[in-house]
């Protein structure tokens, strides 16, 4: 189903009420003339006053569906709302990237209706300057967690006693993210000052610490007293809402209408409408039976989205990304399944901070090695032409753990040809880049909200080019075609990139939802576009099983072989497996030669594998680490050393090193060699369950998080000044045992 449905395709916004200045200002300006569907659904019950649960495809246009019925509830009211009423809407997000993207959005939305202000509370700027803003008062608030509760807390002047709607978007996200206690925190004070505005109507209530001993606030969203909060328009949205939700949406929500265009009906528990805030409609109907409780049907990917899968074993990883993403932005013929576009723009989503930014700074480095022309005794390039290309089926097997036999018949010339390049940097420095004309970038909790913000506007600027960033790019003489960006999943939820169409899951997802949420990056509003999933070929068959119990859609097995040979004819070669060891090849002299580098090579390998394991339950039968070959997988990091020695040797290249990789490359070509010292698989595993949770680990893990931590932090610190206020009014109390932190992945099983 398509977001535009043949029936929508008659519906404007007008003819959901939107006034005629208003619908000429988004259509005109804004570029939305029809509604999507779930816009359509959403419309009338939140206009009606009712409490939503929305799930709905990424990319369907979830963000105006709630936010276009809302402004134009607030909008309409006479006379104007005014921002020293305080706060009348909050919307929570679990990211500072998409508090910024909605924030951006409602702006533009508000433009007509100026007496209507928006602010944002993210974290990213500072308190003092925060603060102000709330004091000069603000009717809609963007906000994630930590920061609202920080100012709920601490800022006098912050008023939201007359609070009419609440959003939780990415609602499933914010709790998987350790956020529950805080979002409790966070009702728990709203029905507070609520309360006491019913009380005292009159009164102008701001916040500020009000807390009393008692106000002891409870973890257990079982104990927060929602009554009030039944003033209050809930709505909870998402593309994936899991069962994680129920127990929290059966408290906040009341009455809910349940909002899913995939079942194409809306329903509701009850036919009447139990809300106080119903004030606005008493026309509000249910148009639909109940949707079937069907926890498999609880993800959706837009139809227009091709999922494939690539199977690669992992030490043939690096090169067959690199392959890839060359024959995607060269339009090469590597399938049916990827646009021929003059400009790409890729995501590349790896599992941890430190390989996003190991990728990046290798990939700007790279250049393409010299194929034919570096052997002892030379070797003429062969013909860039198709029919030199070996046929598909012979190196199909590229891919497989051993080389084929058709990639084992060298000759004399063949062995001379490994002596090729011997570090692979000899007359590199006028070699073209691997990926020409591409800018690289990443983005990953580690970095500043500034340095995140500046990488999202610079890959959009490539992705999605205004004039105004043409001319910026012309102006810095940074003029790139293509853009590639290493996400860590800081990026997979809510972000709106507008003309990405390809999507590469290189490391594995953490969970179910997080392979929807990140093949949902492309393929937005209704264009089309392509998600490929590496795996290996024991993981793929569990995966494609999957996908297609849980109905996410058939994951189509893409033509490696195709890809290969296709390289291997355009740089005048005959045999894949060869121009396989020589990229190989040259990624490891890269990696050797710069101490840097390599250090980041070497963490993002430790990362990488401490970090396969923490896959949720959903994903868990697919992804295990039992048949993971730690040497292998350090060489998909363009290391050399085994696993056991990654981080203890020195930078810089040895001629021990050296040999090693000649040796590697006669091995990928079959020739009798002395055997490389690589562990025993037993003896990998042993180094990977060396890999137990440390501190280190759990440090890492801390730095995924990126900011969540940081607002944990905030947290931490606030309830420390509450303890002290409370002891020193009331003494010492028996310390609480605390709560363990709920980890990021764990996420309900429903397969
Ligand atoms: N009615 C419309 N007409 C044209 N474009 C639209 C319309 N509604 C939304 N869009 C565009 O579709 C894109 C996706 O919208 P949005 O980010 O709200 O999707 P979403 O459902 O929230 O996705 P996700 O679940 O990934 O967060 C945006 O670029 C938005 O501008």
């Amino acid at each position: 189903m398509s977001l535009f449905s043949d029936k929508q395709d008659e519906t404007t916004f007008l003819k959901l009420g939107l006034p005629e200045f208003y619908y000429d200002y988004i259509s005109k300006k804004l570029g939305y003339v029809k509604p999507s569907i779930v816009q359509h659904l959403s419309f009338s019950p939140i206009l009606a006053g009712r409490d939503i649960l929305m799930k709905s495809e990424t990319g369907s246009g979830k963000t105006l569906a709630f936010l276009l019925p809302i402004l134009l509830k607030l909008s309409l009211r006479q006379p104007h709302i005014t921002r020293d009423q305080g706060t009348k809407v909050i919307i929570l997000t679990p990211t500072r990237e998409l508090c910024n993207q909605i924030y951006t959005v409602a702006q533009r939305l508000l433009i007509p209706f100026h007496w209507i202000v928006p602010s944002m509370l993210s974290g990213g700027e500072k308190r003092t300057s925060e603060k102000a803003r709330l004091r000069k008062g603000c009717t809609l608030l963007v906000a994630t967690p930590g920061r609202l509760l920080d100012h709920i807390l601490s800022t006098k002047s912050f008023v939201f006693s007359d609070l009419e709607f609440i959003v939780f978007d990415e609602a499933d996200r914010t709790l998987d993210l350790g956020f529950e206690k805080t979002i409790t925190d966070i009702l728990v004070q709203i029905s507070k000052k609520v309360v006491r505005k019913m009380k005292n109507p009159t009164e102008q209530t701001g916040s500020g610490l009000e807390l009393s001993a008692h106000d002891d606030i409870s973890p257990e969203v079982s104990r927060i007293d929602t009554t009030p909060l039944d003033r209050i328009q809930v709505l909870l949205v998402s593309a994936t809402l899991k069962e994680n939700l129920t127990e929290f949406a059966g408290k906040v929500l009341t009455d809910p209408v349940r909002i899913n265009p995939a079942i194409l009906s809306l329903s509701s528990s009850k036919k009447s409408s139990g809300k106080s805030d119903k004030r606005q409609s008493s026309s509000d109907e249910d148009p639909a039976p109940s949707e079937p409780v069907n926890p498999l049907a609880l993800l959706k990917l837009p139809s227009t989205l091709t999922q494939l899968s690539l199977t690669c074993p992992s030490k043939l990883r690096l090169v067959a990304l690199l392959t890839l993403l060359r024959g995607i932005i060269l339009n090469r013929p590597i399938g049916p399944y990827f646009a021929q576009k003059e400009s790409h723009s890729i995501i590349v989503f790896v599992s941890t901070c430190a390989s996003a930014e190991f990728h990046m700074a290798l990939f700007e480095q790279l250049k393409m090695p010299e194929f034919g022309r570096k052997g002892k005794h030379g070797r003429k390039p062969r013909s860039d032409t198709a029919s030199d290309a070996p046929k598909a089926s012979s190196s199909l097997s590229f891919f497989s753990s051993t080389p084929s036999s058709g990639a084992a018949t060298g000759d004399e010339e063949d062995t001379e040809q490994y002596t090729y390049g011997r570090t692979g940097l000899e007359g590199q420095a006028h070699n073209p880049p691997f990926l020409p004309s591409t800018g690289f970038f990443r983005l990953h909790g580690d970095m500043s909200q500034l340095d995140r913000v500046s990488t999202i506007n610079a890959f959009a600027a490539i992705s999605n080019p205004t004039k105004k960033s043409k001319e910026k790019e012309e102006r810095e003489g940074k003029k790139f075609q293509h853009a590639v960006m290493f996400c860590t999943d800081v990026a997979s939820r809510g972000i709106d990139l507008r003309g990405v169409s390809e999507i590469i899951q290189y490391e594995r997802p953490g969970s179910l939802e997080e392979y929807v949420h990140r093949a949902g990056r492309t393929s937005r509003a209704g264009e089309k576009g392509t998600s490929v999933l590496f795996v290996r070929e024991e993981e793929r068959d569990g995966m494609e099983r999957t996908l297609e119990i849980a109905k996410i859609g058939k994951c189509q097995r893409m033509d490696s072989g195709r890809m290969m040979n296709d390289l291997a004819t355009q740089v005048g070669e005959q045999d894949p497996v060869f121009v396989a060891a020589v990229i190989q090849h040259s990624c490891e002299s890269l990696i050797l030669s710069d101490g840097p580098l390599k250090n980041k090579s070497e963490g993002a390998f430790r990362s990488f594998v401490r970090g396969y394991t923490t896959v949720a339950k959903t994903l868990s039968h697919v992804f295990n680490r039992g048949s993971l070959h730690s040497g292998h997988v350090a060489t998909s990091f363009g290391l050399k050393d085994s696993p056991r020695e990654i981080g203890k040797s020195r930078p810089g290249i040895s001629s021990q090193q050296d040999s090693e990789s000649i040796r590697m490359l006669q091995k990928m070509k079959n020739k009798p060699v002395q055997k490389q010292k690589r562990p025993h698989s037993d003896q990998s595993e042993m180094e990977i369950s060396h890999f137990t949770p440390s501190t280190e680990w759990k440090k890492e893990k801390r730095v995924m998080l990126g900011q969540i931590q940081e607002q944990k932090d905030e947290e931490e610190k606030m309830r420390m000044e509450k303890k002290s206020r409370r002891e020193s009014k009331y003494g010492p109390r028996k310390p609480v045992e605390k709560r363990p932190l709920k980890p990021a992945t764990q996420v309900s099983e429903f397969l």
